[in-house]
């Protein structure tokens, strides 16, 4: 995959990064609705001393009405980890801030206070450089930026300003904080798409660690209730590996691991489901969306092609392994840590039952 394809658009990143994002964005969306719910309401005793009476009353309504829409955006707290949500939270926060300063800056003009005098001409610009605090990627910087620049446009317009020297200034202004904070919204989502990938990939087989593992099947788990979906799991614990470690060595041992690996990422639904190494020589494969059944055959398959497997090892020998498999189908008001303990016990047996097969938890 090309890094700077992930910059450009977030088709290309995985439902996991995809969540994990949404919810760093969730955050600070909150965060910042809080902090400017509060300032709203504190700035009215600045308005106080800077504004004549008549405009201070109507400025002051419109701040309380804004810092109860900020309000509502801290206290919405409906699926935080999906990317629509946390995208129209964004926008919401941006346009909420654009409605404040269209109509405090209607009630200065018609009462021709000078707007330098209590810093509302700087509020546009004081919004456009907030896009440098979310991880972003071009085109989301794009669209928001052609936004901001359309309500500034049509604020100038029907002001009357529209072609006046000022106006164009502001434009150009506009359009180069733009660019700055844009840069730096592209470039916490690089960060952040780095970050993620050393602090979630397990070094010897490139799959998710137990720390995403973890952290995805809670978040799997709350969507699939969220949606009334099944979800189940499938822990793996490759057989005999303790002996075939002392027969061939641990680099052989290691072959194997990264094969079982790949046979995980080709067995499993692209950008569905996520396979992880949860330990040593214990696997998890999380299944959203999909039931025992489809469990038991995932199961299957998967037995089936280690069977099939015919890995290289130092001393150009040929081996295959086997794998014991606990399969658990989510119940309801289960968390992640039943679930696991369930699909842990369900391991067990098959290993006691003789080991390369799978059981279903009870
Ligand atoms: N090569 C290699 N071996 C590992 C790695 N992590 C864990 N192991 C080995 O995996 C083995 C696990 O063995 P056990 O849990 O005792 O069980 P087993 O021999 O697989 O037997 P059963 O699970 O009962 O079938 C240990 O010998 C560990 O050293 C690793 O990263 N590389």
């Amino acid at each position: 995959m090309f890094p700077i394809l992930e910059l450009i658009s977030s088709q290309r990143h995985s439902r996991y990064f995809k969540q994990t994002r949404s919810h760093f964005i969730y955050r600070r969306v909150r965060l910042l609705s809080l902090i400017l719910a509060l300032l709203q309401t504190a700035w009215i005793f600045v308005d106080h001393l800077l504004l004549p009476e008549e405009v201070w009353w109507a400025v002051a309504v419109t701040r309380m009405i804004s810092s109860a829409a900020f309000l509502g955006l801290f206290f919405w707290a409906q699926r935080p980890y999906n990317t629509d949500l946390a995208l129209l939270r964004l926008l919401l926060l941006f346009l909420f801030l654009s409605c404040f300063h269209a109509t405090s800056t209607a009630f200065l003009i018609l009462h021709q206070v000078d707007q330098a005098v209590a810093g509302y001409e700087f509020f546009p610009f004081m919004i456009i450089t907030m896009l440098a605090i979310f991880p972003l990627t071009l085109l989301e910087v794009a669209g928001i930026t052609l936004l901001m620049l359309t309500i500034e446009l049509g604020s100038q317009l029907l002001r009357g300003q529209w072609g006046e020297l000022t106006a164009l200034n502001n434009l150009w202004l506009l359009g180069v904080l733009a660019l700055i904070a844009g840069w730096a919204a592209v470039n916490q989502m690089n960060m952040l798409l780095g970050l993620y990938r050393q602090a979630t990939r397990d070094a010897l087989t490139g799959l998710a660690n137990r720390r995403l593992v973890l952290e995805q099947l809670d978040a799997d788990i709350q969507s699939c209730r969220e949606e009334s979906q099944p979800l189940s799991v499938l822990l793996f614990d490759l057989d005999k590996f303790k002996g075939f470690n002392d027969k061939y060595g641990h680099a052989a041992g290691d072959i194997v691991l990264k094969e079982f690996a790949a046979i995980l990422k080709q067995q499993a639904r692209k950008k569905l489901d996520l396979p992880g190494r949860f330990g040593g020589e214990e696997f998890l494969l999380i299944l959203p969306g999909q039931d025992e059944q489809a469990a038991i055959e995932m199961a299957q398959q998967i037995g089936q092609a280690c069977r099939d497997s015919l890995v290289w090892i130092p001393g150009n020998l040929q081996v295959s392994f086997t794998t014991s498999i606990g399969i658990a189908g989510l119940r309801l008001g289960e968390n992640s840590s039943d679930l696991i303990r369930r699909a842990d016990e369900a391991l067990y047996a098959a290993k006691a039952a003789g080991r390369d097969g799978w059981v279903v938890a009870q």
